[in-house]
């Protein structure tokens, strides 16, 4: 039986949870027990980590890695999404005792997470799930990590995980967001606005390719400079770095060698499924979302671009040089706001619904920094809820309203021309319909419930009295 010397314990060894272990052990002055399906790659942890290796305890078995844990017991769970986590938990429920805490630190559909944690409840066995971002770097250096479960479990985690996230203004960015399945929502909204984030860049550049007809090295200067402005952010910060990169084998920009098939794991089609069965219309997240699925059908679109023609060959109506891409950049941080203000309504409309309390504005101030989508304009909307006003939707908070007014004609100007031109943008375009749907004060629903009430006496409410009326429509 192995001696109990570790504070906590990792299990997977993959790019996530090898190196969040690594953090621990650095950052934390933790001593982590180690353990992976693939043993061999929880043994080379420490042989490829010299100097933290006496911190670092892997295991061959799973029975030897909880042993080596001091109670009550920590284990942090970091595998696939899915079934994978399911079978972790099978196997260590034996060999765990009332008290100890199980966190699934992966990405995890929170619906699963909810399940669990009822599972576990007769158990004893304390359950976390708890959303880390920041991708290999993040887990190493630093993440923004987003807790749910019990508060108390919290109070006894926060020593863990304050010393290994990432810091923003000195403040760690960790925080509990609500019990059961409040860490990994957020984590999955994070990730629904992170697609939709990535997408609005990728349509920019497309506009820059396909519409002025710029190299990726010339549009690198570009993000770099952008990455100074209000659209300051990881995102573009990487944007401009993958831009400027040449492939050494052929000497051309890395990314034109790269095919263009995105992947995707699942979360943010788990936003965008979460968002629908609350009535929200995360509508950037949807098109993005939907274009990853369209960017993964090459063959297809190769055979539509032989039938009806690639993008349009005549001229833009896009400005070229400053006149255009200022013009870009605006649309961009426009449509931006957008995609944030249906992420945020959507964290909003869960918490109400499943009465989480969700710190809305805590939670922009834990992406602030470690996490993919940080940025600068996670400050202001940080500072929207903290005004202590309702917010009933960023699109309607003080501090964003002249920015959307001032950019509305920008991204206006961006979604026509690129239609004009067959250039697709369907986040961006998804962005100005969503505004000028949520900003039109008579809609056109009315219609849809008369044909309602013609077909399926489903029966309707009218703007000069109150009630619900069926009308006697003629028959068709
Ligand atoms: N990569 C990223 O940027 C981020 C990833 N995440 C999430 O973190 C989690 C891990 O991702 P990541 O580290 O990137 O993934 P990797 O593919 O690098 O590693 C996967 C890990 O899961 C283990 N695993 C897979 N299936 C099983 C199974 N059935 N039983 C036991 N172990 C299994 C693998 O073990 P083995 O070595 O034996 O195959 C490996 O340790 C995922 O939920 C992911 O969505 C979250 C934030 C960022
Ligand atoms: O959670 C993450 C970042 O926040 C992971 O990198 C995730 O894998 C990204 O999602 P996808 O693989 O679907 O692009």
């Amino acid at each position: 039986m192995s001696e109990a010397v570790a504070d906590l314990g990792v299990l997977g060894m993959g790019t996530m949870g090898a190196n969040l272990a690594l953090n621990f052990a650095d950052q934390g002055g933790f001593t982590v027990a180690l353990f992976n399906r693939t043993v061999e790659k929880a043994r080379r942890v420490p042989a490829d980590n010299p100097e933290l290796a006496s911190r670092l305890a892997p295991a061959d078995t799973l029975q030897a890695f909880v042993a080596s844990l001091k109670a009550p017991r920590v284990v942090v769970v970091m595998v696939n999404a899915g079934a994978p986590v399911d079978e972790q938990i099978e196997h260590l429920v034996p060999l765990l005792s009332p008290g100890d805490i199980l966190i699934d630190a992966g990405n995890a559909d929170f619906n699963d997470t909810v399940r669990r944690d009822a599972a576990l409840k007769d158990s004893g066995i304390l359950f976390v799930g708890m959303g880390v971002s920041g991708g290999e770097l993040g887990a190493r250096h630093g993440p923004s990590i987003m807790v749910g479960g019990d508060e108390a479990v919290w109070q006894r985690l926060k020593p863990l995980l304050e010393p290994i996230a990432a810091k923003y203004e000195g403040s760690p960015c960790v925080a509990w967001l609500g019990p059961d399945g409040a860490g990994h929502f957020v984590k999955t909204i994070h990730n629904g606005i992170e697609y939709a984030d990535m997408q609005m860049i990728a349509e920019i550049y497309g506009i820059m390719r396909d519409a002025l007809t710029m190299t990726a090295a010339e549009m690198a200067p570009v993000f770099s400079r952008w990455n100074e402005g209000g659209l300051s952010s990881y995102l573009i910060e990487i944007a401009a770095v993958t831009l400027k990169e040449v492939d050494p084998e052929t000497n051309q920009a890395m990314v034109d060698v790269i095919l263009d098939e995105a992947g995707q794991k699942g979360t943010g089609r788990w936003a965008v499924i979460e968002a629908q069965k609350l009535g929200i219309g995360a509508t950037t997240l949807e098109a993005a979302v939907s274009a990853r699925g369209v960017s993964s059908r090459r063959n297809e679109r190769l055979a539509a671009a032989r039938i009806y023609g690639g993008v349009s060959t005549e001229p833009s109506g896009f400005a070229a040089g400053e006149v255009g891409l200022s013009e870009l950049e605006a649309a961009l941080e426009t449509a931006k706001i957008i995609a944030y203000a249906q992420g945020y309504a959507t964290m909003a409309e869960a918490s109400r619904a499943f009465s989480w309390n969700l710190p809305l504005g805590e939670i922009a101030r834990i992406w602030r920094a470690g996490c993919i989508i940080r940025s600068v304009f996670l400050d202001d909307i940080t500072k929207a809820y903290e005004t202590g006003e309702t917010v009933v939707n960023l699109l309607q908070a003080p501090s964003f309203t002249s920015r959307v007014a001032a950019g509305e004609g920008a991204l206006r100007g961006v979604v026509a021309k690129a239609a004009l031109a067959g250039v697709p943008v369907p986040a961006l375009s998804a962005a100005l319909a969503y505004f000028d749907d949520y900003r039109r004060a008579r809609g056109t629903a009315n219609l849809i419930q008369a044909q309602r009430d013609l077909f399926g006496a489903h029966t309707f409410r009218r703007l000069d009295k109150e009630g619900t009326f069926h009308h006697h429509w003629p028959a068709v």
